[in-house]
Protein backbone atom coordinates (compact mmCIF):
# COMPACT_ATOMS: atom_id res chain seq x y z
CA UNK A 1 0.00 0.00 0.00
CA UNK A 2 0.93 3.65 -0.27
CA UNK A 3 2.80 6.08 2.49
CA UNK A 4 0.17 8.43 3.21
CA UNK A 5 1.46 11.75 4.35
CA UNK A 6 3.05 10.19 7.62
CA UNK A 7 3.93 12.35 10.74
CA UNK A 8 7.42 12.60 11.97
CA UNK A 9 6.47 9.50 14.94
CA UNK A 10 5.10 7.41 11.76
CA UNK A 11 8.29 7.90 9.82
CA UNK A 12 10.76 7.16 13.05
CA UNK A 13 8.14 3.73 13.65
CA UNK A 14 9.26 2.73 10.32
CA UNK A 15 12.84 3.06 10.56
CA UNK A 16 12.43 1.59 14.20
CA UNK A 17 10.51 -1.22 12.35
CA UNK A 18 13.04 -1.27 9.59
CA UNK A 19 16.29 -2.98 11.81
CA UNK A 20 18.96 -3.66 9.73
CA UNK A 21 18.18 -4.18 6.16
CA UNK A 22 19.18 -7.68 4.68
CA UNK A 23 21.93 -7.52 2.53
CA UNK A 24 21.19 -11.08 0.96
CA UNK A 25 18.08 -12.50 -0.59
CA UNK A 26 14.94 -12.09 1.34
CA UNK A 27 13.15 -10.03 3.40
CA UNK A 28 14.03 -6.01 3.56
CA UNK A 29 12.21 -5.45 7.21
CA UNK A 30 14.50 -7.14 10.00
CA UNK A 31 12.60 -8.86 12.79
CA UNK A 32 11.43 -6.23 14.67
CA UNK A 33 8.52 -6.22 11.97
CA UNK A 34 7.79 -10.11 12.64
CA UNK A 35 4.92 -9.15 14.90
CA UNK A 36 3.46 -6.43 13.00
CA UNK A 37 3.74 -8.81 10.04
CA UNK A 38 1.15 -10.99 11.56
CA UNK A 39 -1.36 -8.22 12.41
CA UNK A 40 -1.32 -7.33 8.92
CA UNK A 41 -1.66 -10.79 7.47
CA UNK A 42 -5.02 -11.12 10.10
CA UNK A 43 -5.99 -7.93 8.56
CA UNK A 44 -5.34 -8.61 4.84
CA UNK A 45 -7.39 -11.74 5.35
CA UNK A 46 -10.38 -9.69 5.58
CA UNK A 47 -10.18 -8.17 1.96
CA UNK A 48 -10.82 -11.67 0.03
CA UNK A 49 -11.38 -12.08 -3.84
CA UNK A 50 -9.10 -13.27 -6.90
CA UNK A 51 -6.08 -15.40 -6.73
CA UNK A 52 -2.05 -15.85 -7.43
CA UNK A 53 -1.41 -18.48 -9.38
CA UNK A 54 1.74 -20.42 -9.91
CA UNK A 55 2.43 -23.20 -12.99
CA UNK A 56 6.20 -24.51 -12.67
CA UNK A 57 7.46 -25.85 -16.50
CA UNK A 58 9.45 -28.79 -17.09
CA UNK A 59 11.93 -25.90 -19.04
CA UNK A 60 12.65 -24.48 -15.39
CA UNK A 61 10.46 -21.55 -16.29
CA UNK A 62 7.82 -20.89 -13.84
CA UNK A 63 4.78 -18.27 -14.72
CA UNK A 64 2.80 -16.68 -11.78
CA UNK A 65 -0.56 -14.94 -13.01
CA UNK A 66 -2.12 -12.20 -11.02
CA UNK A 67 -5.98 -12.86 -11.74
CA UNK A 68 -8.66 -11.06 -10.20
CA UNK A 69 -10.35 -9.95 -14.15
CA UNK A 70 -13.47 -8.47 -12.84
CA UNK A 71 -11.20 -5.92 -11.31
CA UNK A 72 -8.82 -5.41 -13.77
CA UNK A 73 -6.56 -7.59 -11.81
CA UNK A 74 -6.35 -5.52 -8.41
CA UNK A 75 -4.78 -6.65 -5.78
CA UNK A 76 -7.39 -7.54 -2.83
CA UNK A 77 -5.97 -8.50 0.54
CA UNK A 78 -6.20 -12.55 0.13
CA UNK A 79 -4.10 -11.85 -3.21
CA UNK A 80 -1.06 -10.31 -1.46
CA UNK A 81 -1.16 -12.87 1.44
CA UNK A 82 -0.42 -15.27 -2.24
CA UNK A 83 1.84 -13.65 -3.41
CA UNK A 84 3.60 -13.66 -0.35
CA UNK A 85 3.20 -17.82 -0.39
CA UNK A 86 3.90 -18.18 -4.19
CA UNK A 87 7.65 -16.32 -3.51
CA UNK A 88 7.96 -18.62 -0.62
CA UNK A 89 7.16 -21.26 -2.93
CA UNK A 90 9.48 -19.91 -5.76
CA UNK A 91 12.45 -19.76 -2.84
CA UNK A 92 12.50 -23.29 -2.68
CA UNK A 93 11.93 -24.54 -5.96
CA UNK A 94 15.83 -25.07 -6.51
CA UNK A 95 15.98 -26.43 -10.27
CA UNK A 96 14.37 -23.38 -11.39
CA UNK A 97 16.06 -20.58 -13.73
CA UNK A 98 13.40 -18.20 -14.72
CA UNK A 99 9.92 -16.46 -14.07
CA UNK A 100 7.63 -15.00 -15.84
CA UNK A 101 4.74 -12.85 -14.01
CA UNK A 102 1.39 -11.81 -16.01
CA UNK A 103 -2.08 -10.86 -15.63
CA UNK A 104 -4.96 -12.82 -16.21
CA UNK A 105 -7.57 -11.77 -19.00
CA UNK A 106 -4.97 -10.06 -21.47
CA UNK A 107 -4.44 -7.38 -18.74
CA UNK A 108 -1.46 -6.64 -16.20
CA UNK A 109 -2.71 -5.59 -13.06
CA UNK A 110 -4.19 -2.11 -12.20
CA UNK A 111 -2.93 -2.27 -7.94
CA UNK A 112 -4.17 -2.03 -5.02
CA UNK A 113 -8.02 -3.08 -5.02
CA UNK A 114 -8.78 0.13 -3.99
CA UNK A 115 -12.11 -1.27 -2.31
CA UNK A 116 -9.61 -2.19 0.24
CA UNK A 117 -7.35 0.94 0.17
CA UNK A 118 -10.66 3.06 1.53
CA UNK A 119 -11.50 0.26 4.10
CA UNK A 120 -7.97 0.84 5.86
CA UNK A 121 -7.63 4.63 6.06
CA UNK A 122 -5.39 4.63 8.80
CA UNK A 123 -1.61 5.88 7.62
CA UNK A 124 -0.48 3.16 10.65
CA UNK A 125 -2.16 0.20 9.08
CA UNK A 126 -1.21 2.11 5.19
CA UNK A 127 2.59 1.70 6.48
CA UNK A 128 2.06 -2.02 7.58
CA UNK A 129 0.74 -3.26 4.48
CA UNK A 130 3.12 -0.64 2.50
CA UNK A 131 5.91 -3.05 4.52
CA UNK A 132 4.50 -6.20 4.17
CA UNK A 133 4.09 -5.68 -0.36
CA UNK A 134 7.99 -4.15 -0.17
CA UNK A 135 9.21 -7.40 1.66
CA UNK A 136 6.93 -9.55 -1.01
CA UNK A 137 8.41 -7.82 -3.73
CA UNK A 138 11.96 -7.47 -2.81
CA UNK A 139 12.20 -10.96 -2.23
CA UNK A 140 10.52 -11.48 -5.37
CA UNK A 141 13.31 -9.64 -7.48
CA UNK A 142 15.56 -11.34 -5.35
CA UNK A 143 14.86 -14.73 -6.55
CA UNK A 144 17.58 -16.87 -7.81
CA UNK A 145 15.40 -17.08 -11.19
CA UNK A 146 16.03 -14.63 -14.22
CA UNK A 147 12.14 -12.85 -14.29
CA UNK A 148 10.32 -10.74 -16.63
CA UNK A 149 7.47 -9.19 -16.09
CA UNK A 150 4.77 -9.81 -19.38
CA UNK A 151 2.72 -6.31 -19.60
CA UNK A 152 -0.59 -6.66 -21.24
CA UNK A 153 -3.67 -4.34 -21.28
CA UNK A 154 -2.42 -2.14 -18.52
CA UNK A 155 -0.49 -1.86 -15.18
CA UNK A 156 -1.57 1.22 -13.30
CA UNK A 157 0.00 2.23 -9.42
CA UNK A 158 0.76 -0.84 -7.84
CA UNK A 159 0.71 -2.93 -11.00
CA UNK A 160 3.34 -0.31 -12.20
CA UNK A 161 5.47 -1.21 -9.31
CA UNK A 162 4.93 -4.72 -9.72
CA UNK A 163 6.74 -5.02 -13.24
CA UNK A 164 9.32 -3.24 -11.60
CA UNK A 165 10.33 -5.93 -9.05
CA UNK A 166 11.16 -8.44 -12.33
CA UNK A 167 14.70 -7.73 -13.98
CA UNK A 168 13.12 -7.20 -17.17
CA UNK A 169 9.55 -6.48 -18.71
CA UNK A 170 8.11 -7.35 -22.23
CA UNK A 171 5.50 -4.87 -23.08
CA UNK A 172 2.74 -6.28 -25.63
CA UNK A 173 1.10 -3.71 -28.79
CA UNK A 174 -1.35 -0.97 -27.09
CA UNK A 175 -0.48 -2.11 -23.07
CA UNK A 176 0.54 0.88 -21.32
CA UNK A 177 2.48 1.12 -17.57
CA UNK A 178 1.85 4.32 -15.27
CA UNK A 179 2.58 5.01 -12.04
CA UNK A 180 -1.08 6.67 -11.43
CA UNK A 181 -0.35 7.31 -7.61
CA UNK A 182 -0.29 11.63 -8.23
CA UNK A 183 -3.82 11.44 -9.21
CA UNK A 184 -4.42 9.59 -6.24
CA UNK A 185 -2.48 11.92 -3.87
CA UNK A 186 -0.22 9.37 -3.41
CA UNK A 187 3.60 8.20 -4.12
CA UNK A 188 4.65 4.54 -4.19
CA UNK A 189 4.50 2.08 -1.39
CA UNK A 190 5.01 -1.10 -2.57
CA UNK A 191 8.92 -0.31 -3.34
CA UNK A 192 8.07 0.62 -6.70
CA UNK A 193 9.80 4.41 -6.88
CA UNK A 194 13.32 2.95 -5.05
CA UNK A 195 13.52 0.11 -7.67
CA UNK A 196 12.27 2.18 -10.88
CA UNK A 197 14.84 4.99 -10.17
CA UNK A 198 17.64 2.02 -10.64
CA UNK A 199 16.30 1.12 -13.57
CA UNK A 200 15.41 4.23 -15.52
CA UNK A 201 17.31 6.96 -13.51
CA UNK A 202 15.95 9.47 -11.27
CA UNK A 203 15.22 11.97 -14.12
CA UNK A 204 12.99 9.61 -15.94
CA UNK A 205 11.62 8.32 -12.41
CA UNK A 206 10.98 11.90 -11.39
CA UNK A 207 9.09 12.36 -15.03
CA UNK A 208 7.02 9.24 -14.59
CA UNK A 209 6.26 9.58 -11.17
CA UNK A 210 4.99 13.42 -11.22
CA UNK A 211 3.71 13.15 -14.42
CA UNK A 212 2.31 9.82 -14.18
CA UNK A 213 3.12 9.89 -17.36
CA UNK A 214 1.98 6.75 -19.78
CA UNK A 215 4.81 4.25 -20.76
CA UNK A 216 3.87 2.52 -24.23
CA UNK A 217 6.26 -0.02 -25.13
CA UNK A 218 8.58 2.39 -27.35
CA UNK A 219 8.58 5.05 -24.70
CA UNK A 220 8.93 2.46 -22.38
CA UNK A 221 12.23 0.96 -24.56
CA UNK A 222 13.02 4.61 -25.06
CA UNK A 223 13.90 5.20 -21.69
CA UNK A 224 14.90 1.10 -20.42
CA UNK A 225 11.84 0.63 -18.96
CA UNK A 226 10.61 -2.05 -21.58
CA UNK A 227 13.09 -4.55 -23.00
CA UNK A 228 11.21 -5.87 -25.68
CA UNK A 229 7.84 -5.70 -27.43
CA UNK A 230 5.77 -9.24 -28.07
CA UNK A 231 2.74 -10.58 -30.08
CA UNK A 232 0.04 -11.22 -30.25
CA UNK A 233 0.02 -10.16 -33.80
CA UNK A 234 -3.02 -8.97 -36.16
CA UNK A 235 -5.12 -12.18 -35.69
CA UNK A 236 -3.24 -13.97 -33.56
CA UNK A 237 -4.30 -15.14 -30.27
CA UNK A 238 -3.56 -13.47 -26.82
CA UNK A 239 -1.70 -16.59 -25.62
CA UNK A 240 0.95 -15.82 -28.04
CA UNK A 241 2.22 -13.39 -26.43
CA UNK A 242 3.01 -15.68 -23.36
CA UNK A 243 4.48 -18.05 -25.92
CA UNK A 244 6.27 -14.99 -27.05
CA UNK A 245 7.82 -13.92 -23.69
CA UNK A 246 8.89 -18.00 -23.07
CA UNK A 247 10.95 -18.49 -26.05
CA UNK A 248 12.56 -15.07 -25.43
CA UNK A 249 13.54 -15.71 -21.53
CA UNK A 250 14.70 -18.92 -22.50
CA UNK A 251 17.57 -17.14 -24.51
CA UNK A 252 18.96 -16.57 -21.04
CA UNK A 253 17.73 -19.98 -18.82
CA UNK A 254 19.06 -22.44 -21.71
CA UNK A 255 21.71 -24.33 -19.59
CA UNK A 256 22.50 -25.91 -16.19
CA UNK A 257 20.00 -24.27 -13.64
CA UNK A 258 23.08 -24.24 -10.88
CA UNK A 259 24.96 -21.88 -13.33
CA UNK A 260 21.91 -19.56 -14.18
CA UNK A 261 20.72 -19.50 -10.75
CA UNK A 262 24.65 -18.72 -10.15
CA UNK A 263 24.36 -15.93 -12.80
CA UNK A 264 21.80 -14.69 -11.64
CA UNK A 265 23.14 -14.27 -7.98
CA UNK A 266 26.52 -12.38 -8.72
CA UNK A 267 24.23 -9.81 -10.97
CA UNK A 268 21.88 -9.13 -7.94
CA UNK A 269 25.30 -8.48 -5.51
CA UNK A 270 26.35 -6.33 -7.61
CA UNK A 271 23.50 -4.61 -8.31
CA UNK A 272 22.55 -3.98 -4.51
CA UNK A 273 26.40 -4.03 -2.52
CA UNK A 274 28.90 -2.07 -2.17
CA UNK A 275 31.79 -3.57 -4.34
CA UNK A 276 33.74 -5.05 -1.34
CA UNK A 277 30.92 -7.06 -0.31
CA UNK A 278 30.16 -7.88 -3.79
CA UNK A 279 33.25 -9.08 -4.78
CA UNK A 280 33.60 -10.90 -2.13
CA UNK A 281 30.14 -12.75 -2.81
CA UNK A 282 30.98 -13.36 -6.08
CA UNK A 283 34.00 -15.24 -5.14
CA UNK A 284 31.55 -17.12 -2.56
CA UNK A 285 29.31 -17.92 -5.66
CA UNK A 286 32.46 -18.48 -8.06
CA UNK A 287 32.96 -21.55 -5.77
CA UNK A 288 29.60 -23.24 -6.12
CA UNK A 289 30.17 -23.69 -10.08
CA UNK A 290 34.26 -24.00 -10.20
CA UNK A 291 35.01 -28.06 -10.56
CA UNK A 292 31.20 -28.20 -10.73
CA UNK A 293 29.31 -30.68 -12.76
CA UNK A 294 28.62 -28.56 -15.34
CA UNK A 295 32.18 -26.93 -15.12
CA UNK A 296 33.33 -30.28 -15.69
CA UNK A 297 31.58 -31.64 -17.89
CA UNK A 298 32.43 -28.41 -20.34
CA UNK A 299 36.12 -28.93 -19.71
CA UNK A 300 35.55 -32.86 -21.07
CA UNK A 301 33.83 -31.62 -24.12
CA UNK A 302 36.57 -28.92 -24.93
CA UNK A 303 39.51 -31.40 -24.43
CA UNK A 304 37.49 -33.73 -27.11
CA UNK A 305 38.53 -30.98 -29.57
CA UNK A 306 41.64 -30.72 -29.50
C1 LIG B 1 0.84 1.38 -3.87
C2 LIG B 1 -0.19 1.81 -4.84
C3 LIG B 1 -1.53 1.25 -4.53
C4 LIG B 1 -2.09 1.88 -3.33
O1 LIG B 1 -2.18 3.11 -3.29
O2 LIG B 1 -2.45 1.10 -2.45
C5 LIG B 1 -2.44 1.37 -5.70
O3 LIG B 1 -2.21 0.72 -6.68
S1 LIG B 1 -3.87 2.38 -5.64
C6 LIG B 1 -4.80 1.89 -7.14
C7 LIG B 1 -4.14 2.44 -8.36
N1 LIG B 1 -4.90 1.99 -9.53
C8 LIG B 1 -5.81 2.76 -10.12
O4 LIG B 1 -6.05 3.88 -9.76
C9 LIG B 1 -6.51 2.14 -11.31
C10 LIG B 1 -8.02 2.17 -11.04
N2 LIG B 1 -8.73 1.64 -12.20
C11 LIG B 1 -8.88 2.38 -13.35
O5 LIG B 1 -8.40 3.46 -13.53
C12 LIG B 1 -9.72 1.73 -14.43
O6 LIG B 1 -10.52 0.75 -13.84
C13 LIG B 1 -8.88 1.07 -15.51
C14 LIG B 1 -7.90 0.08 -14.89
C15 LIG B 1 -8.17 2.14 -16.29
C16 LIG B 1 -9.82 0.27 -16.45
O7 LIG B 1 -10.82 1.15 -16.88
P1 LIG B 1 -12.02 0.55 -17.74
O8 LIG B 1 -11.46 -0.23 -18.90
O9 LIG B 1 -12.93 1.68 -18.00
O10 LIG B 1 -12.69 -0.51 -16.83
P2 LIG B 1 -13.42 -0.14 -15.49
O11 LIG B 1 -12.84 1.10 -14.90
O12 LIG B 1 -14.87 -0.21 -15.74
O13 LIG B 1 -12.95 -1.35 -14.58
C17 LIG B 1 -13.56 -2.59 -14.73
C18 LIG B 1 -13.91 -3.05 -13.35
O14 LIG B 1 -12.68 -3.20 -12.62
C19 LIG B 1 -12.77 -2.45 -11.43
N3 LIG B 1 -11.44 -1.97 -11.06
C20 LIG B 1 -10.49 -1.53 -11.88
N4 LIG B 1 -9.39 -1.18 -11.19
C21 LIG B 1 -9.67 -1.42 -9.89
C22 LIG B 1 -8.95 -1.24 -8.67
N5 LIG B 1 -7.69 -0.79 -8.63
N6 LIG B 1 -9.57 -1.57 -7.51
C23 LIG B 1 -10.84 -2.07 -7.51
N7 LIG B 1 -11.60 -2.25 -8.64
C24 LIG B 1 -10.98 -1.92 -9.80
C25 LIG B 1 -13.71 -1.32 -11.76
O15 LIG B 1 -14.24 -0.79 -10.57
C26 LIG B 1 -14.73 -2.04 -12.60
O16 LIG B 1 -15.54 -2.79 -11.72
P3 LIG B 1 -17.13 -2.60 -11.82
O17 LIG B 1 -17.37 -1.13 -11.58
O18 LIG B 1 -17.68 -3.47 -10.73
O19 LIG B 1 -17.50 -3.05 -13.20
Amino acid sequence: MVLRCVGRHLLTTAHNALGRPSRRGGAVYGSAYAVQQEEIRQKLQGFPGGSINLVKLESGIAVMTISNPARMNAFSGTMMLELQDRVSELEEWTEGKGLIVRGDAATFCSGSDLNAVQAISDPQEGMKMCMFMQNALTRLLRLPLISVALVEGRALGGGAELTTSCDFRLMTVGSEIRFVHKHMGLVPGWGGAARLVRIVGSQNALKLLAGAQKVDPAYGEQIGLSDGVVGPREGEAAEAALGEAEQWLSNFTRGPASVIRAVKKVVLSGRELPLEDALRTERDVFGTVWGGPANLDALARKSKHK
